[in-house]
């Protein structure tokens, strides 16, 4: 089995409002993205993934989020976590893998940072 990955980065705002300590109160975040494929066939120039492609779609995908409240995508239902904007970049890539001659079934994660210690990870079930 082959794996690739690939990352991006944007800064976006957000509040949590279910949560009780300083995540309440509106703050920023510098994200970094990473988007991992996964299959156990190459290309007959021994490629998972074109990571140029790969890349050009997360920065598609992460460019619509990059300085923006994130609070205001009613997706998020008022909490913007790490995990929901992980399965929502997830579910976009999904949506536009085709328009990059990508193949949707080789996406298989999305992991979003929070900080360089907190990570937060959506995965094909
Ligand atoms: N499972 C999750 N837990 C938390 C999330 C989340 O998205 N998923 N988010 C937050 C807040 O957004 C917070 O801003 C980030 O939390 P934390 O890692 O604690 O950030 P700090 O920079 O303050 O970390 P320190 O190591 O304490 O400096 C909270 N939890
Ligand atoms: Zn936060």
């Amino acid at each position: 089995m082959y794996s690739a990955r690939v990352e991006a980065d944007f800064a976006a705002a957000h509040f949590l409002s279910h949560y009780h300590g300083k995540c309440e109160n509106l703050h920023g975040h510098n994200y970094r993205v990473l988007l991992w494929v996964r299959g156990e066939s190459l290309d007959e120039g021994g490629m998972l993934a074109d990571f140029g492609l790969l890349k050009k779609a997360l920065r598609q995908v992460v460019s619509e989020l990059d300085h923006s409240n994130l609070n205001d995508i009613s997706e998020f239902r008022g909490d913007p976590s790490a995990e929901r904007i992980a399965r929502y970049i997830f579910t976009s890539l999904e949506k536009m893998f085709g328009e990059f001659s990508l193949d949707p079934a080789l996406l298989w994660a999305v992991d979003v940072f929070e900080t360089p210690t907190s990570m937060a990870r959506y995965e094909r079930g």
